[in-house]
This record gives structure tokens, C-alpha cells and sequence, in this order.
């Protein structure tokens, strides 16, 4: 299929706390009136369901084998035909996929926001544009003891614990170096309303481009 004729897909990437979420949402928001939706990379953490809860916690989730890469490809490409999918669902406080899954219709706009979306090389050609969102590590470190604790269920010491031994390594081993990938590099994550009208301007001249080349082909 001609990528003209396929869903725009946008990838958004950075490290954990750096306002991906945040900035994906904010798109998501400003296009509400269109066929738009986020598929994030978290749901497609491994099924980890045959392991203890002790051996779970050793997993390093900030690796790129952490995830099932392969089926988010194929879930993607599923979506660029116009397929829907059985998208899974995770559970952060039992660190694995939970048994139920939402389903997901296909859309003209699909945002694609994780830790490793641009780590691997068959995400990144399937995306359209590329955002990195650019925030200091202090920054990070602050928002993401506040959310685990708050959203997913952990104690201040095992955040700690988890930062210095695994997150902190991980972003500058895999992470921070697929900077070099992005189209745009969004500074001050979720607070840069510049950064995200000038994102939601280029989409829309995009979807624009896009739906006058289908209307040409049914003329
Ligand atoms: N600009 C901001 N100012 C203050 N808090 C923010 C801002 N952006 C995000 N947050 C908060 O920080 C936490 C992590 O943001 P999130 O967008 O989920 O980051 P990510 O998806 O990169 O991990 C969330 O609790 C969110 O509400
Ligand atoms: N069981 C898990 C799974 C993931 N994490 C952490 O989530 C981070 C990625 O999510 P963000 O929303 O912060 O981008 C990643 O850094 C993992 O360490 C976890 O703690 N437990």
C-alpha cells in the first residue's frame, strides 16, 4: 500500500518523566474532533503472567527486550490496513499484562509514544514524524517519584532503588542516544504549548495533504 494512502503515524519518545504522555495527550486533545488515537508502548511490555511476583521484580523494564517488539509491529501493521486490533493492557503494580485487552479501531492519526519507540529500526520506518521530548534528568526523577508512588503502587526507596540501578543507565545507554532520530526535539516536555502548536500545525498540514491526495484519487 502507498504510504500516501496509509495512516500518519507519530512517534513520540524520551525518557520516563519527560512528559511523553503529557504531550501525546495534548495532540490527542487538539484533534478531538478527528480519527485520532495513542497507542502507548507500555501496553506491549512482555506477558510476564508465568513468572513469580519475586522474579518480576528483578525484570529491567527499561531494556529493549523488556518489550514484545514483534507485536507491536504487527498490531501496527494491522492499523495501516485499516484493521483493528486486541490491544493489551498492563498492570504496573503487578508488573505484567493484565488478562483483559481494549479493542482498537484504525484511525488516520495514530501516536505512538514510549521509552524505545525509536530504538528499533521497523518502528521508526513506519513513522511519519518524530518527536523526542527533551527534559532534565532532576525534572524526571521528581514527576516520576510522584506518579509511582501516587499511580503505580510504589515505595519512595524502591523508586530510588530502581532510578539509580536501572532507569538512570538505561536512558543513556538506549534512550538518550535515538535523539539523534528525531524530526523535532520538544524541550520542557509537557509545559511547551509553543513546541505543541507548532506539532499540531504540521499534523494538520499533513492530514490536509493527505486527504486532498485521496480526494484527487476519487475524482
Ligand atoms: N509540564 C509539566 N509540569 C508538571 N508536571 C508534569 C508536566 N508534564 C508532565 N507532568 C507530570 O509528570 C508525570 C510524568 O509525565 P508523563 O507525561 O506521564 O511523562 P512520561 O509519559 O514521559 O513518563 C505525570 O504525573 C504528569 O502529570
Ligand atoms: N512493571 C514495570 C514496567 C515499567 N516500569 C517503568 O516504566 C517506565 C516507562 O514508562 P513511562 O510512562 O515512565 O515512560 C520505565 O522507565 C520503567 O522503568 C516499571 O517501573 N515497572
Amino acid at each position: 500500500m502507498e504510504k500516501s494512502n496509509q495512516p500518519i503515524i507519530i512517534g513520540v519518545t524520551g525518557g520516563s518523566g519527560s512528559g511523553k504522555t503529557t504531550v501525546s495527550r495534548a495532540i490527542l486533545n487538539e484533534f478531538s474532533g478527528h480519527s485520532i488515537s495513542l497507542i502507548e508502548q507500555d501496553s506491549y511490555y512482555k506477558d510476564q503472567s508465568n513468572m513469580s511476583f519475586e522474579e518480576r521484580l528483578k525484570t529491567n523494564y527499561d531494556h529493549p527486550l523488556a518489550f514484545d517488539t514483534d507485536l507491536l509491529v504487527e498490531h501496527l501493521n494491522e492499523l495501516i490496513h485499516y484493521r483493528g486490533i486486541d490491544k493489551p493492557v498492563y498492570d504496573y503494580e503487578a508488573h505484567t499484562r493484565s488478562k483483559n485487552s481494549v479493542r482498537q479501531e484504525p484511525k488516520e492519526v495514530i501516536i505512538m509514544e514510549g521509552i524505545l519507540v525509536f530504538a528499533d529500526k521497523r518502528l521508526r520506518d513506519l513513522m511519519d514524524i518524530k518527536i523526542y521530548v527533551d527534559t532534565e534528568d532532576d525534572i524526571r526523577i521528581i514527576r516520576r517519584i510522584k506518579r509511582d508512588m501516587e499511580e503505580r503502587g510504589r515505595t519512595l526507596d524502591s523508586v530510588i532503588k530502581q532510578y539509580l540501578s536501572v532507569v538512570k543507565p538505561m536512558y543513556h545507554e538506549f534512550i538518550e542516544p535515538t535523539k539523534r532520530y528525531a524530526d523535532i526535539i520538544i524541550p520542557s516536555g509537557g509545559e511547551n504549548q509553543v513546541a505543541i502548536d507548532i506539532m499540531c500545525t504540521k499534523i494538520a498540514s499533513v492530514l490536509e495533504n493527505k486527504l486532498n491526495y485521496k480526494n484527487k484519487l476519487q475524482d
